[in-house]
């Protein structure tokens, strides 16, 4: 009944969680989860694989795929130099158009406005029930502009904390399958980290049946620099 008619959604409103900082509970519809969800068993079919990054020699629990650039600690780049060196698949319109809208309604900005953010690099991250990101900024973009996070599959433990440590004050949310979460101005640059998963609690009909999918698109501010070869007259 609850994923039927959304009766959860009255227990969880929308909510600045901080300055800049936008909680949208069940923002993606069943249909559009399940429909993304399809989306990422191509994006992990390749050229590049699903892959824990390594930070400091340590592999991260949580595997990500990206697309438009790159991820890796701590830099962005087109091929995947740390996997296989492929080029990442590029980012999609329909994900420019989605981080438009996510930015609009967050911020209660009109759709004109909202157009100005073109998000060019999307983490795709996977994380089975025993996966957890640690406190961190995302602090590898170029630009400040916002991040865009949805949450398809199982539900989680979502910790976001203040700009200047990992420490207090943070507040735990839960994020759960279809849910949006903005970060931005103020709270662009806070730490924040995913405690724990809580498996078997995807609705049915997400499209993930074990696991969670956290998709973050970002701005990264970078251009490509390799030189174009000049136009035959
Ligand atoms: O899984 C999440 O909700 C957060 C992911 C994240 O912080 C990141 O990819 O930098
Ligand atoms: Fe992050």
């Amino acid at each position: 009944m609850n994923a039927l008619f959304g009766d959860d959604l009255l227990d969880r409103p929308r909510r600045e969680v901080a300055p800049g900082a936008v909680h949208l509970p069940g923002w993606l519809s069943i249909e559009q989860q399940a429909w993304i969800a399809e989306r990422f068993r191509e994006w992990t079919a390749g050229p590049v694989p699903l892959r824990g990054a390594k930070i400091r020699g340590h592999e991260m629990s949580v595997k990500t795929v990206c697309l438009g650039w790159h991820w890796q600690p701590y830099k962005y780049t087109r091929e995947a130099t740390d996997v296989n060196g492929r080029r990442v698949l590029p980012f999609p319109d329909w994900m420019v158009r989605l981080g438009h809208r996510a930015v609009a309604e967050a911020y209660g900005m009109p759709a004109s406005a909202a157009d100005l953010y073109t998000p060019d690099t999307a983490l795709v991250n996977f994380y089975d029930a025993e996966a957890r990101m640690g406190m961190h900024q995302d602090r590898d973009e170029v630009s400040l502009e916002p991040v865009v996070s949805l949450s398809i599959g199982d539900s989680c433990a979502f910790r976001f904390g203040n700009t200047e440590n990992r420490g207090r004050p943070y507040e735990d949310l839960s994020l759960e399958s279809g849910d949006l979460f903005v970060f931005g101005g103020p709270s662009r640059l806070a730490f924040h980290g995913i405690t724990k998963v809580f498996p078997g609690t995807a609705p049915t009909g997400c499209g993930v049946q074990n696991g969670r999918i956290n998709i973050t698109l970002r701005v990264t501010g970078l251009r490509d620099t390799e030189r174009r070869e000049p136009e035959t007259q």
